[in-house]
């Protein structure tokens, strides 16, 4: 049986170190870290991870207010609200939460935040700086990946990760960060086009599902012994839960944790590390500091 990574125990950790540094930050005189979210339309699921944000950022002395747009709104109003805040000495993070109604061009938007404000590490100048491995914005659920296994003590060097999902925000961005001098994994991406996922995914020492399907990886997917980070948020039907749904993850969990070294859970495992580094993205942004993890 996999020993489980308390997502929600480091991520509680890593905020308390956040919540001391805003407080020395203020202590020496500067008002505290402000952060401007923007969420557009009322899709359910952004609304309460925008919530999720807001309530975190404030119990570590973040200051942050949502602007809540119609999804109506036509994309030159959204750009220049962006253009009000980028100008606005007093706002240090924008995020603009996704998706974005389809009317509306996400990068369009995205790569009109100032680079110097982009929390969510997913502007261009960031995306670069990234894969060049220079300082700038890293996208929180990537960082919160690392600092899951570092303080895991997972060893990273040398070791085979393979990433199955190649998105802007989660897969892509994680493995430029695994190929890191220093983080030094031999990296392979996997997406929707990948002949013979299950060999790959066998071969991984460390395997990061970050598709969207529910329970997509199965135990004869994973290596014995194998470190397994399940990124995956899927809303499944369960009319016994008061919800009417419950959360799973990408990962079969019950069959993969008996065969795993380590596993996260669902919910409790990456999710509250991507709230808890966007609040230590939004403090380095008052700080004017851009460390990489
Ligand atoms: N815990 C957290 O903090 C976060 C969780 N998430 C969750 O993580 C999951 C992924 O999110 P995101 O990256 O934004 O999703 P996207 O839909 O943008 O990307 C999914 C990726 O998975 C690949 N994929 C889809 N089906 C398969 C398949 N059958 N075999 C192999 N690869 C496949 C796609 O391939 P292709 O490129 O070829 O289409 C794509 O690269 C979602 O469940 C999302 O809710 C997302 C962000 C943060
Ligand atoms: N601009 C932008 N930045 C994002 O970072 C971003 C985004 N758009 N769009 C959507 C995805 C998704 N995402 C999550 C954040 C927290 C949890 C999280 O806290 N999950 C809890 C469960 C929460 C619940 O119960 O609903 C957990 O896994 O334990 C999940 C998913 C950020 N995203």
């Amino acid at each position: 049986m996999a020993q489980i990574i308390d997502g929600r125990a480091i991520a509680a950790q890593v905020r308390a170190e956040v919540k001391a540094a805003v407080e020395a930050w203020v202590q020496a005189g500067h008002r505290p870290p402000y952060l401007a979210v923007i969420l557009v339309g009322d899709n359910p699921a952004s609304a309460s991870y925008v919530r999720g944000k807001t309530r975190a950022a404030a119990e570590v002395g973040i200051a942050s207010d949502t602007l809540h747009f119609d999804p109506s709104i036509s994309e030159a109003a959204l750009l220049a609200e962006i253009a009000r805040l980028n100008a606005d000495e007093n706002v240090d993070g924008i995020l603009v939460q996704l998706p974005l109604p389809d009317h509306i061009n996400p990068s369009r938007v995205l790569n009109a935040i100032r680079p110097d404000k982009d929390v969510d590490g997913f502007h261009p100048v960031n995306a670069g700086r990234l894969l060049l491995g220079e300082p700038g914005f890293v996208p929180a659920t990537p960082a919160g990946i690392l600092e899951l296994l570092r303080r895991s003590g997972i060893e990273t060097t040398g070791k085979h990760a393979v990433v199955v999902g190649r998105s802007n925000i989660v897969g892509r961005p994680l493995a430029a960060l695994l190929l890191h001098r220093g983080i030094d994994a031999t990296v392979t991406v996997c997406h929707s086009r990948t002949r013979n996922l299950a060999a790959l995914t066998r071969a991984a020492d460390i395997l990061v599902a970050a598709i969207g399907r529910p329970r997509y990886i199965t135990a004869d997917m994973v290596r014995e012994g194998a470190v397994v980070i399940d990124v995956g948020i899927n809303r499944v039907d369960d009319p016994g839960h008061p919800r009417g749904y419950r959360l799973v993850g990408d990962v079969d969990f019950e069959a993969v944790a008996d065969k795993a070294s380590w596993i996260t859970p669902v919910p409790g495992g990456v999710g509250p590390m991507t709230i808890a580094l966007l609040l230590r993205n939004t403090l380095h942004a008052a700080q004017r500091r851009y460390p990489y993890p």
